[in-house]
């Protein structure tokens, strides 16, 4: 496989087990949804594959590569792992193209500007790359979040509740555009939802998550 989540515990408090010995294997240019109630664990779960919170066992791999076992801690901006959170996070003062080639730095002036204008093609966002987060939808800002996580190239991309501020409508359009992006860059990833139908409509499987436990794996067909 290519990520490995191996018996992964995790706590905050002790003897109060947050995320009790989750499991599961992801292929490359796999998308799997972690589907849960509000409590069950889906965020912590996205926090301890990027590395924001140390699990007290198990074990994750990434393309051979062990990002934390109990001898190996990768730090979280040495993984390669994109992530997009629920409210986008863009940066305010910085336009489209700005906020894309954040995690650029150490790229060419040059090669910030090629990664950026791919990454507007992605996005059907040409037109628009001088307007600033405000001066876009939800959706369009959602898109430019997901742009800003891919134009490094990661490993694996991490969604948490990506469509909630999103309506009805607009959010079965922005389903479809995430399907056809993670399919075009074969990227992995696993967004956290509560929403049946979001992972229905996405995802290649769906991991039910109860209480910290993976209690069912569906296979979407
Ligand atoms: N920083 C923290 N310190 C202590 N407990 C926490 C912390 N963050 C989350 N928890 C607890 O861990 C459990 C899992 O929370 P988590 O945020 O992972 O769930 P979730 O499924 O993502 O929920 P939601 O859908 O509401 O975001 C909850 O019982 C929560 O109260």
């Amino acid at each position: 496989m290519y990520i490995d989540i191996n018996k992964i515990d995790f706590e905050y408090d002790k003897n109060n087990l947050v995320l009790c010995s989750c499991s599961t294997g992801i292929e490359q240019g796999e998308i799997v949804a972690i589907l849960g109630k509000s409590g069950s664990g889906k965020s912590t779960l996205l926090r301890v594959l990027s590395g924001l919170e140390i699990p007290k066992n198990g074990e994750i791999t990434i393309d051979g590569e062990i990002l934390v076992s109990n001898r190996h801690f990768v730090e979280p901006n040495k993984r390669k792992i994109g992530m997009v959170f629920q409210d986008y996070a863009l940066f305010p003062h910085l336009n489209i193209i700005q906020n894309i080639q954040y995690g650029l730095m150490k790229k060419s002036k040059e090669e910030k500007e090629k990664i950026a204008l791919e990454m507007l093609k992605l996005i059907s966002l040409n037109e628009k790359y001088t307007k600033y987060p405000h001066e876009l939808s939800g959706g369009q800002q959602q898109r430019v979040a997901l742009a800003r996580a891919l134009a490094p190239n990661p490993k694996m991309l991490l969604l948490d509740e990506p469509f909630s501020n999103l309506d009805k409508d607009l959010r079965k359009q922005i389903r479809q555009d995430l399907k056809r992006i993670m399919n075009q860059q074969n990227m992995s990833c696993i967004f956290a939802t509560h929403d049946y139908e979001d992972a229905k409509d996405i995802a290649n499987r769906i991991l039910y998550l109860e209480d910290g436990k993976i209690v069912k794996i569906e296979k979407n067909v």
